[in-house]
């Protein structure tokens, strides 16, 4: 059977084709002379599979989508206080070339902006790294966002510093306030080689998928960078990625975001998918129109939107139900499905409300395919105050979802695979046979 995916993406493409507004940027002229008629999409998902339709191998260049990596980069070499000390993190809902820098710090209001990109650039790479040393850093960082090793558009990055007068301004506005402290032309001259990297509409999908996939590149299995890092970026995406675009865009597609001038957008859906694609015709904000066109239709079609609430899980308390009598009775709470904050709430009030008389009392996580830590540690405090109460507790757990349970002061409870044994553990404590072996510390 053919994939479904593949067929879709042509059919939007199909229906975005016609849209011919907009102009491809004007101001770096080799960009102006791009074809303006191309058009790929790609979607690449978390363990790797790559779907395309249109120009999915054609060349261009990063721009601005180098942006929000060159910033994960600078968070990794860095650390966030010192990063965080000279860019901002707000949006500015100004223009990407804006020359403005907050009036008392002359930070740049967020690394998405032109000001706040170019300081970024200055912090990848340790300190004291000279221009050519912090470009290898920025091309092999981003290169193993891509899984593959890119390289810089000499002519489309000669053309853009014939031209750069604006981003010098910037940059001399940044030396001024302290905020740079290297040479302004150097770090200009750096940056504007990032935004030359030539990339695919695949690559972009795949850096985006590496964003979704918690910093590990699906496909070369590297961690790139670190989670909290991922997370960083990704905030920042959803609030400045679309400069003064960004209130609509949040709303109308909800995906963290980033476009550049050549017409390349990627839109990263943490633990789903990466998302790209390519058309050169910008709006007045500098954003491909049917880049834009084509999230649109992807997010209300798919209902990829971050903000859109997830069907109500099935109840994660399965059944809670008694096996066997008399003394050797045992309460099963047989939970089911992810377990997160909420899921382990309801599992908490299920367990005072039923209050059990029964002896022994086990949780069923057989049918539990994730449980986060702080449930996990709800879990174990519900397992600690059972004990306290009298009970046996035990955690029927065939997967090993809560490994070396510790549920702490006063708490104990013995590990089983299915309920059955669960029930046998039982006869033998109320027999007085000694517990099993694998007992959780408490
Ligand atoms: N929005 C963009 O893609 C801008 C990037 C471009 N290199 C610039 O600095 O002007």
């Amino acid at each position: 059977m053919r994939s479904v995916v593949p067929d879709y993406l042509a059919e939007v493409l199909g229906d975005v084709e016609p849209d011919t507004s907009g102009e491809p940027a004007g101001y770096i002229p080799e960009l102006a002379a791009a074809d303006p008629d191309r058009l790929g999409a790609v979607f690449a998902t978390v363990d790797g599979k790559v779907y395309g339709a249109g120009d999915v191998d054609t060349e261009f260049t990063i721009q601005s989508i180098s942006k929000p990596f060159a910033y994960a980069l600078a968070l990794s070499d860095r650390g966030f206080g010192p990063v965080l000390a000279k860019v901002g993190v707000e949006p500015s809902g100004e223009a990407f070339n804006e020359i403005s820098l907050e009036s008392d710090t002359g930070r740049p209001r967020n690394p998405m902006i032109n000001a706040g990109a170019i300081t970024t650039h200055a912090l990848a790479g340790s300190e004291g790294m000279n221009p050519a040393e912090r470009l290898e850093r920025v091309v092999q960082g981003l290169s193993a966002f891509a899984g593959r090793r890119l390289a810089v558009d000499e002519s489309v990055y000669a053309s853009e510093m014939e031209h750069a007068h604006r981003n010098l301004a910037i940059a001399h506005m940044l030396r001024s306030h302290g905020i740079l402290a290297e040479d302004p032309t150097a770090v200009v001259d750096g940056y504007t080689r990032q935004c030359s990297l030539l990339v695919t509409t695949r690559d972009l999908a795949m850096m985006a998928a590496t964003l979704a996939n918690r910093g590990v590149n699906p496909l070369s299995g590297e961690q790139v960078i670190r989670e909290p890092v991922v997370r960083q970026v990704l905030s920042v995406m959803s609030t400045c990625g679309m400069y003064d675009a960004a209130g609509d865009w949040a709303t109308q597609v909800g995906i963290p975001a980033k476009s550049g001038v050549a017409g390349g957008l990627i839109g990263a859906l943490p633990g789903q998918i990466g998302i790209a694609t390519f058309s050169p015709r910008l709006d007045v904000h500098g954003n491909s129109v049917r880049g834009v066109s084509l999230f649109e239709r992807f997010s209300s079609d798919m209902g990829l939107h971050v903000m859109e609430v997830p069907a109500p899980a099935r109840a994660v308390v399965r059944s809670n139900h008694v096996v066997g009598g008399g003394a050797e009775a045992l309460r099963v709470l047989q939970l089911q499905g992810g377990i997160g904050f909420a899921a382990a709430e309801k599992v908490v009030r299920e367990s005072v409300e039923t209050a059990p008389r029964e002896l022994g009392v086990a949780l069923d996580l057989t049918m539990v395919h994730s449980i986060d830590d702080v449930s996990r540690r709800m879990l174990l405090e519900i397992v600690r105050r059972l004990t306290l109460d009298g009970h046996e507790v035990y955690l029927v757990d065939p997967e090993t979802l809560v490994p070396d349970p510790d549920p702490g002061d006063g708490g104990r409870v013995t590990v089983v695979g299915r309920v059955e044994e669960a029930v046998i553990a039982l006869r033998e404590a109320v027999e007085g046979e000694g517990r099993p072996a694998r007992e959780g510390k408490g």
